[in-house]
């Protein structure tokens, strides 16, 4: 059963990782797939090439979500090739790993821009225009299980989490007149370029491995279902939710 036929889907950051993953888990439900990146070229073109191979229509928009100018053309783009705006994954982000006692100014800024306030507009964006079609939509914005605890090297980058997990606490509030939901999904570790040099370590990648219950760390795979789930109308009673997709991580202390 396709849970997304005839749907309009905008993911950001979706050349790699779990944006990526969502983007053609969309596709592979039916939908048409708008797809922001920042930098990786390749990675976006070979995205809507898989896109395309399974038959449905895909564009690339490169972009910087830390503008808010970035959210505007994307939106723009996606309904002069599609029409209109059903679904916004808001999942573009970074974190770079830092201690806290000597953080760089321009380290935490830049954190805060690309994830909270990336997120603030995209989801802003995509609910301007969600209205103005007059039919409602679903946001889904990838925050994670660092939302609910800390990190030692991610001070700047948990409360960007956080802060996106609320996002969609309120505009769920804000947006529910309208018939549009509001959800977060919340990943655990999952293996991607965002932690390829931390998870290098591998005292650390053992010990996050041994504190999820199911026995490995996660896929960018494993957040396309939760992802089309929220996203699809499968969740029509579903707004203001939080999904942990950990694989038990969370509840693991002991
Ligand atoms: N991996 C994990 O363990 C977890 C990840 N998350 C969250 O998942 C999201 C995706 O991360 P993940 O898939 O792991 O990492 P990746 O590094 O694989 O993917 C990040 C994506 O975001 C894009 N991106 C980065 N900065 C910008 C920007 N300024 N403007 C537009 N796009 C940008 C990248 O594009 P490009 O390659 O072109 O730069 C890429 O497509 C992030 O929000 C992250 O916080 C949450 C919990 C756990
Ligand atoms: C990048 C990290 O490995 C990843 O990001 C998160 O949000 C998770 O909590 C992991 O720490």
């Amino acid at each position: 059963m396709k849970l997304l036929e005839g749907k309009t889907v905008l993911v950001t950051g979706a050349s790699t990782g779990i944006g990526r993953a969502a983007a053609i888990g969309a596709a592979q439900h039916g939908a048409d797939v708008a797809i922001n990146y920042a930098n990786s070229d390749g990675p976006a073109a070979s995205c809507v090439a898989e896109i395309e191979a399974l038959g449905q229509r895909a564009i690339a928009v490169k972009g910087d979500v830390a503008d808010p100018q970035t959210a505007q053309d994307f939106v723009t783009r996606a309904v002069d090739a599609f029409g209109k705006v059903d679904v916004m994954v808001s999942n573009a982000g970074i974190c770079p790993f830092h201690a806290f006692l000597d953080m760089p100014v321009d380290v935490v800024e830049r954190t805060f821009k690309v994830n909270l306030h990336g997120a603030y507009f995209m989801v802003q964006a995509a609910a301007q225009q969600m209205v103005k079609q007059g039919h409602g939509g679903s946001i889904v914005a990838v925050s994670s299980i660092s939302a609910l605890v800390g990190g030692e090297f991610q001070t700047h980058y948990t409360p960007t989490k956080a802060g996106v997990h609320s996002l969609m606490q309120s505009t769920a509030i804000a947006l529910g007149k309208h018939g549009i939901r509001c959800n977060s999904v919340l990943p655990g570790t999952i293996l991607t370029e965002i932690n390829k040099d931390d998870l290098a370590d591998v005292e650390k990648r053992t010990y996050m491995e041994r504190r999820t219950p199911l026995g490995r760390l996660g896929a960018p795979e494993d957040l396309a279902g939760p992802i089309v789930f929220l996203a699809s109308d499968m969740a029509a009673y579903v707004t203001g939710a939080a999904l942990l997709v950990d694989g038990g991580m969370y509840v693991n202390l002991q």
